[in-house]
């Protein structure tokens, strides 16, 4: 597809994701020599005007081979301990081999909560525009001694689409350890067809795409999901095997390597991208049909009188589900009440909301501006 070609051979801005899977000699610490192959290749593309974002998972394994653990522990704090041992050595890792290409890395580590603060979030985008600029390559990585399990993206590929996002990528590559996207999983099906292309979207990608190996997290499942919340910035997601010969390299030549995940949407504004790439939802509404309609079809805010029921505990400001009868959640937004003021207003029309509360903030529980549709 035309679109998709562009952005690889033309695109100014890559976010590049080296996946787990990849990045270890099976399990045994950081294979140099592949992650060498890939810093030559990205240095190349910087040089050519590329600015390139390293999205790179490694830091438990390599912190397991620095410790001398031979088998990957179950325990959180464990597995913490081992990121925070082993990201140095990956920093240092690129640091060593960017070098020699007059380029310098950047450490770069986020949690989810970074993301969904909004002041966080803009501090975090511009820090990274301003890293383009440079002849510096910024290395992002989960912070994983700070996340709890609730609270973890986990795998690399939904931080690597949500980077995009904040960026506004025009490319996002999933470097893996398989040739791409197969109709199946090639573990168990030697028989599977690598699928050359489709739309980020398209819903009959999840039936195939399975979960990961012993090294790695999110497996295929989590990489069609980065595409699709990739695809909201206008991103071209591809799943590419790592191991395919100057991959990066025979991508920007526009060759057809992997799998090219295609956006068939028009991309959303940086606000809305922000607000759809949050993942933990602090309450739900539940809305009856007349709101639904007004939200899915007009595109129109939501008022108090279309909300039906409040679930959870959220303050104003925090974002929250938006659900239809059938229990879909079909929006999400910033509410404008918090969850006890939204319980009280709920199926009342604007001129009730003062009287109920004795106040009013806004006649909006959530803003069309700070709502997007899923
Ligand atoms: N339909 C599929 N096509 C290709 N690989 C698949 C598919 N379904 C599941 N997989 C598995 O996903 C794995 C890659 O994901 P993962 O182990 O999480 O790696 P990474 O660390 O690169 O993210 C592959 O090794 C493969 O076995
Ligand atoms: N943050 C973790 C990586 C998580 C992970 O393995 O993700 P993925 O490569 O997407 O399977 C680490 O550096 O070890």
């Amino acid at each position: 597809m035309e679109r998709a070609r562009l952005s690889l051979t033309k695109g100014q801005r890559w976010v590049v994701k080296i996946g787990s899977a990849l990045l270890t000699n099976d399990g045994a610490g950081l294979d140099v020599k592949r992650i060498q192959g890939w810093v030559q290749q990205m240095a190349e593309l910087k040089q050519a005007g590329v600015d390139i974002i390293l999205v790179s998972s490694g830091a438990v394994a390599a912190g397991m081979t620095r410790l001398g653990w031979s088998e990957r522990p179950d325990s959180m704090e464990l597995l913490q301990a081992a990121a925070a041992v082993g990201q140095t050595k990956l920093v240092q890792t690129y640091e060593d081999l960017f070098q020699p290409f007059g380029l310098h890395t950047a450490q770069v580590l986020l949690t989810h909560e970074d993301l969904s603060d909004r002041k966080r979030y803009l501090n975090g985008r511009n820090t990274l525009r301003a890293l383009q600029e440079m002849p510096v390559i910024p290395i992002v990585n989960e912070n994983d001694t700070v996340v709890t399990d609730e609270i973890r993206f986990g795998d690399n590929d939904t931080l690597g689409a949500l980077v995009a996002n904040l960026v506004e990528a025009d490319a996002l590559i999933l470097l893996t350890d398989q040739d791409g996207l197969y109709d199946a999983d090639p573990r168990s099906n030697p028989d599977a067809q690598l699928i050359a292309t489709a739309k980020s979207n398209d819903p009959r990608l999840v039936s195939v795409a399975g979960g990961g190996g012993k090294l790695g997290r999110g497996g295929m499942a989590t990489k069609i999901r980065a595409a699709r919340l990739a695809s909201r910035s206008g991103t071209v997601t591809v799943i590419a095997g790592g191991r395919i010969e100057n991959v990066l390299s025979r991508l920007r030549a526009g060759e057809q390597v992997g799998t090219h995940l295609v956006p068939d949407m028009e991309p959303i504004t940086a606000r809305k991208q922000w607000l759809a790439g949050h993942l933990q939802m602090k309450g739900e509404l539940v809305i009856d049909a007349g709101a639904s309609k007004a939200l899915l079809n007009k595109g129109k805010s939501l008022l108090p009188v279309g909300v039906k029921a409040v679930s959870g505990r959220f303050q104003r400001g925090e974002c929250v589900a938006v659900v239809d009868e059938s229990g879909r959640v079909i929006a999400r937004g910033l509410a404008n009440y918090s969850a006890l003021e939204a319980s009280k207003i709920c199926g009342r029309n604007t001129q009730q909301i003062q009287q109920v509360l004795g106040y009013i903030s806004e006649p909006e529980l959530i803003h069309r501006d700070n709502l997007v549709v899923l």
